[in-house]
């Protein structure tokens, strides 16, 4: 089997919840300037995911995670530029912080409403899905719905596959190489063990050969679904 060489970039993306309210940050600068987003950021060498994803947050909303429950992985990939990377995000939530999240030169935090809470009863907006990363419609709702209206046990986590055609995003009236969903490919598991295709759910499981393999496969099935 070929080895599949695209450069890919590990990301984390933490949203932290509280009893009621999800918080996100607005993006004042750099890679996707005026959206909303969980916290996150570049991997550093020598450092883990979980690590880079505590720093990340601490550096963004000024707050320390205690707790780091993880949801799962997103690959994602522009079919718009040929050059453009495989992004590969690790998605966390925080349900207990050190600190009260402040306002940073990157990132402005702000309290939303979960998607199962009626308008009128909380004080809190919606979360402006329309002002996000597009694929946040697929999987946001999905990890929030593990904790709101009412917390569940166990685990959930999934891997998201989508690839991007492109195109003139409506939002922000820009041409976007990571808009337009073409393709996707969700796997969910609510438990978070490993199923009969051996899914590593968990983070430690995941290592960089499992996540190699991971992707080409994902490639593998997009590319014979397109013939
Ligand atoms: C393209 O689709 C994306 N969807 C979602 N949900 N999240 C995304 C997408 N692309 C990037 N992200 C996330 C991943 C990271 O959490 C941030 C980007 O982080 P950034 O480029 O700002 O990384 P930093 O290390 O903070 O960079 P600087 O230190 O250079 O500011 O968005």
């Amino acid at each position: 089997m070929a080895s599949y060489t695209a450069t890919r970039k590990l990301y984390t993306l933490i949203v932290p919840v509280d009893s009621q309210r999800v918080l996100l940050g607005y993006k004042k600068r750099g890679f996707g300037e005026g959206k909303y987003n969980g916290f996150g950021g570049k991997v550093e060498p020598g450092e883990t995911i979980a690590e880079g994803a505590i720093r990340e947050l601490e550096e963004e909303a000024c707050i320390k995670a205690k707790n780091l429950p993880y949801h799962g992985i997103l690959f994602l990939e522009s079919t718009a530029d040929s050059k453009a990377p495989i992004l590969e995000i690790h998605v966390f939530t925080a349900t207990e912080w050190a600190g009260e999240p402040m306002e940073t030169e990157e990132m402005r935090p702000v309290w939303f409403a979960p998607p199962s809470t009626t308008h009128d009863s909380s004080d809190s907006p919606a979360i402006p899905f329309q002002n996000m990363w597009e694929e946040s419609r697929e999987w946001l709702p999905l990890v929030l719905a593990f904790y709101f209206p009412t917390p569940r046990r166990g685990k959930i986590q999934f891997a998201h596959h989508v690839t991007f055609k492109g195109g003139l995003n409506p939002e922000t009236g820009l041409e976007d190489i990571w808009h337009g969903i073409d393709r996707k490919f969700v796997k969910w598991l609510e438990s978070g063990r490993k199923d009969d295709e051996g899914f590593p759910g968990d983070l430690e499981d995941w290592t960089e050969e499992v996540r190699e393999q991971w992707i080409e496969k994902r490639m593998m099935a997009f590319e014979k679904n397109k013939m």
